[in-house]
């Protein structure tokens, strides 16, 4: 067949541009799922390498306005925060499961055996589900700390873990189901419902376990001094 190059020049830079666009899409996807990969694999070291697609967790630095603790309070512009540099200057720890068929999946037996969770009980927090509500959610609005980890296991609903950084700023973590958290011993933090006012959660421990929350400033406290230690350290990404 004889082209005419003049007639059909349009037709022929369309093609190559929707073949180029269809090309770097399909390179893009590819790199999510290999960070994907990448990433559990730092987080299990024996994991099954299944191609699911993962939604990246969301963290971001916040604002400092007075309003609705249950917005998000971003930055303008917003500042977001990856779960790398969470985990290295902050120490809190991230896993997605599947929040259905976390049963037969098999990571959260594999992380309840390797750090040790023997306790397991669920939360449920909204204006209905909990009992003295307003005082509770009060207080998982102030800033403080936990002699030990505090894990949960978001099934249903949502919310956000504030946390602060190393310079103390904070970083709001915004949890879905499937997302496991951990945050360290010591960690000066707090928990809001956002706007759809609900969340389901299984909180783990470690033995008996102690929900205290210590009001900063707890300073003193040795969970927080190991904590900045560790710190200043920097902490160990797996
Ligand atoms: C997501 S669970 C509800 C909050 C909570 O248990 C806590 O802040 O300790
Ligand atoms: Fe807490
Ligand atoms: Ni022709």
């Amino acid at each position: 067949m004889y082209v005419d190059w003049r007639a059909h020049g349009f037709e022929l830079l369309f093609i190559f541009w929707l073949g180029s666009y269809l090309y770097c899409d399909m390179t893009r996807e590819a790199t999510q799922v290999r960070q994907g990969d990448k990433r559990r694999a730092r987080t299990f070291s024996s994991s099954s390498s299944s191609r699911t697609r993962i939604r990246m967790v969301r963290a971001w630095y916040m604002d400092d306005s007075l309003d609705d603790q249950r917005l998000e309070h971003q930055l303008s512009p917003p500042r977001s925060v990856s779960l790398e540099d969470l985990a290295k200057n902050t120490g809190v720890m991230y896993y997605k499961l599947d929040p259905k068929k976390y049963e037969e999946e098999g990571k959260l037996s594999r992380i309840k055996e390797e750090r040790g969770y023997n306790y397991m009980d669920v939360i449920q927090v909204s204006p209905e589900k909990m009992h003295n509500y307003e005082e509770r959610i009060k207080v998982f609005f102030e800033e403080h700390l936990h002699t030990d980890e505090e894990i949960r296991f978001i099934t249903e609903g949502s919310g956000y873990f504030d946390v602060r950084d190393q310079e103390d700023h904070w970083i709001r973590i915004e949890v879905t189901p499937g997302d496991l958290i951990i945050l360290p011993a010591g960690i000066y933090h707090r928990f809001t419902l956002d706007t759809k006012n609900y969340i389901k959660a299984m909180r783990l421990f470690t033995g008996e376990p102690v929900w205290t929350p210590h009001n900063r400033p707890a300073d003193n406290m040795e969970a927080r001094k190991n904590y900045v230690l560790q710190q200043s350290k920097g902490f160990m990404v797996k």
